[in-house]
């Protein structure tokens, strides 16, 4: 039968050596399109990633009004003069969560926003109680019915407010809301992530007063309007963790520019310990790898800790590693969903709960898998570079929303990797 999905075909074995650029951060790129949402001004981004993410929030921002200029490249030139539909709506939302940034940027600017809720996804519940709490605090109206949010707000109101749990989206859905508040807004317990800081930045440049980003406490003092700006995207951290992964459980060389190591302590810290040698500068970094990787334990928690983000990506290293570790998942309930297609290949990994213990063997066997979400497709996309034989990776749509020409960048690594169409 013939199965017209694209799939990535990966022959195993090959050693990844050579130079690559990083790209702009998905996580960052996304609240940075949202926050021309708070000017009428037109506001250029630069070193925008090319994916899939990037395509719907653009798309939506042009459904509400927003005219998008973009230069097919990394530049994008957003005005948002005339806002004329105040709807986020289901059919985007369910594709990409992070469509949930237009609230607050909507409700600050146009005093209304629907939000279609996002409900679950592949890897847990991921409610937006603390969004809705935040706003509400600052005097919102909110109501859900029918399966969206709607909120309303004359004029939000500054207010101290304290995240019950730490989360990123919700830090940066308040902090752009703030910034047209009447008086001052404090967020404790805020997300510490360098994508907080990048927004921040953004909206500093568009005439915000903001204070402590990338700390737990964030000082926003209102101001009547924001202006156009120029902005350029932070390097993707994830990225370049992902390529720093593959090239560690790949006998690796490989030198990445257009990045930032200090965003990495981490991940890096991890890398070394099994066994790689690292070096980087201002942007780069180089990863040499001359042995089998060494089991490494891990635990993920907010940053300055290690990435959820990462942690798939992590897993499949363990699979080929000398030793046994464990993993424990503590961010999101259900993001083990890699394991059973990483066991088709042959790993030996046993889940308790949020733990995963992986006892490493000498080699993966190469078979079709499936993808089931971002960062477990990318941990298949690992696994398949050091399986023994072929991998067909399906479902990579889900590996298209958030990484820019992976198979190119891993074919000029000397990668033998293939997007097809046919089953
Ligand atoms: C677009 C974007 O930037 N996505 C990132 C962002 O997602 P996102 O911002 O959605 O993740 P959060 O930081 O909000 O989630 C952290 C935890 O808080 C919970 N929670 C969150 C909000 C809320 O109102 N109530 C609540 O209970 C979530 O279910 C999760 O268990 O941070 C995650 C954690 O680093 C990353 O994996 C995602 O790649
Ligand atoms: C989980 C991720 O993205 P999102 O929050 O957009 O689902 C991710 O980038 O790994």
């Amino acid at each position: 039968m013939h199965d017209a999905t694209p799939k990535l075909t990966i022959q195993g074995g090959n050693p990844l050596r050579g130079e690559i650029r990083i790209s702009g951060a998905k996580n960052a790129a996304l609240p940075a399109i949202c926050a021309t949402l708070l000017t009428r001004d037109a506001v250029k981004i630069k070193n925008v990633p090319l994916l899939m993410d990037v395509t719907t929030m653009l798309s939506l921002l042009e459904q509400i009004g927003v005219k998008v200029q973009s230069d097919n490249q990394s530049e994008v030139v957003l005005s948002a003069a005339d806002l004329t539909q105040l709807t986020a709506p289901y059919e985007m939302v369910k594709t990409m969560r992070a469509a949930i940034l237009v609230l607050g940027p909507l409700l600050a600017r146009a005093g209304e926003a629907n939000i279609s809720l996002p409900g679950g996804c592949a890897i847990g519940l991921r409610p937006v109680d603390q969004h809705i709490k935040g706003l509400e605090t600052m005097g919102a109206e909110i109501t859900i019915k029918h399966g969206y949010i709607h909120a309303v707000a004359k004029k939000l109101q500054g207010a101290r407010i304290v995240m019950d749990i730490v989360t990123v989206t919700g830090t940066e859905n308040l902090m752009m809301a703030a910034t047209l508040a009447q008086g001052t807004t404090i967020i404790e317990n805020a997300a510490r992530e360098p994508e907080i800081i990048d927004l921040a930045n953004c909206l500093i440049a568009m005439g915000a007063k903001i204070e402590g980003a990338g700390s737990d406490i964030i000082t926003i003092e209102g101001v009547p309007s924001l202006h156009g700006a120029e902005h350029k995207v932070m390097p993707d951290r994830i990225e370049t963790g992902t390529f720093l992964a593959a090239a560690c459980a790949a006998s690796g060389d490989i030198f990445l520019k257009e990045t930032n190591a200090r965003h990495l302590d981490a991940v890096l810290d991890k890398l070394t310990e099994s066994g790689a040698k690292i070096k980087s500068g201002d942007h780069w970094i180089h990863l040499k790898m001359n042995e089998r990787p060494k089991s490494i334990n891990l635990r993920t928690a907010p940053y300055p800790a290690f990435p959820t983000d990462m942690q798939a990506q992590f897993m499949s290293l363990n699979c080929i590693a000398n030793g046994t570790a464990v993993i424990t998942e503590t961010i999101f309930e259900n993001r083990l969903m890699h394991v059973q297609e990483l066991k088709r290949m042959n790993a030996d990994i046993k889940v308790e709960g949020h733990t995963a213990i992986i006892h490493g063997i000498p080699q993966l066997d190469g078979t079709k898998v499936m993808a089931t979400d971002l960062r477990a497709s990318a941990s298949l996309v690992i696994a398949g570079l050091i399986a023994q034989g072929e991998t067909v990776i399906d479902r990579i749509y889900h590996l298209d929303r958030g990484y820019e020409a992976i198979e190119k960048k891993l074919s000029h690594l000397g990668a033998e990797i293939q997007r097809t169409s046919n089953s």
